[in-house]
């Protein structure tokens, strides 16, 4: 797939941001507050906060949205105008609130990289990062990583090694970069890693060159 006018490490300047950073929209700013209700429902205590008056606002504020929303052909056609896929992606979408968000810039020798910590929403073994969630947030720094690498595709294959638990609650550093082409067939790796550089989750994609047109 021809990656377009997307930037790629050899056309665009090291530091590139690759995704869309949370731009201070009313969207955006709505979707923050929805990520911090999320964590904060986990955190919150179960016998003092007052969960049921929580509810009925919530659902107030769910009503509020639904009854503003168009049919989801017609969302659809205009979430996939312009940039598309990096406002509303679960890993970097600033108007995603299930994304960290994940902000990702390309390096000058073809790979990606962006740091990010995850909090209680995210764990699967006790204070660590679900391992699927890994493997998701990993499949898309690859994505990223290929797109940056001027060859984008659609996962095939991702090979996960889980080296040691991931820790919640401190900076964990993602990058992925393109290794090879071979026809069709895009090879691209990746890792997790602590701010002391162990390795958590590394990754080996396989990608293949096809797309999904966009809904019109
Ligand atoms: C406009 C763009 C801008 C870019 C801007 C980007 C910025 C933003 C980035 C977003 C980043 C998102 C990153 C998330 C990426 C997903 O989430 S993609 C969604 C998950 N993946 C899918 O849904 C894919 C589902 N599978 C399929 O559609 C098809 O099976 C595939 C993978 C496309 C392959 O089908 P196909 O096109 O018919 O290809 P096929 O002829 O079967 O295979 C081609 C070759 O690959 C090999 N192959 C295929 N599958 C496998 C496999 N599993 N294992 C081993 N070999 C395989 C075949 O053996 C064959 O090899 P050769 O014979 O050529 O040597």
């Amino acid at each position: 797939m021809s990656v377009g006018t997307h930037p790629t490490f050899e056309n665009s300047p090291p530091g590139t941001v690759l995704t869309s950073p949370p731009d201070g929209s009313a969207v955006d700013r709505a979707t923050g507050a929805a990520r911090r209700v999320v964590d904060a429902l986990l955190r919150t205590d179960r016998g003092n906060a007052n969960l049921a008056r929580v509810a009925e606002e919530l659902n107030s504020i769910a009503e509020h949205l639904e009854e503003h929303a168009p049919a989801v052909a017609e969302r659809l056609i205009d979430m996939w105008n312009g940039e598309g896929v990096t406002r509303h992606d679960p890993v970097t979408g600033p108007e995603n609130a299930l994304a960290p968000p994940l902000v990702l810039e390309g390096l000058p020798d073809g790979s990606v990289r962006g740091t990010v910590t995850l909090t209680i929403p995210y764990q699967g073994p006790p204070g660590h990062v679900h391992g699927g969630v890994s493997a998701l947030l990993l499949d898309h720094v690859l994505g990223v990583a290929n797109a940056w690498g001027g060859k984008a595709g659609m996962t095939a294959q991702l090979s996960t090694r889980y080296h040691r638990p991931t820790p919640l609650f401190e900076p964990l550093t993602l990058t992925g970069k393109l290794i090879s082409v071979d026809g069709r067939k895009i090879t691209t790796a990746g890792d997790i890693r602590t701010a002391d550089g162990q390795v958590c989750v590394s990754v080996e994609g396989l990608f293949v060159d096809k797309s999904v047109p966009r809904p019109r």
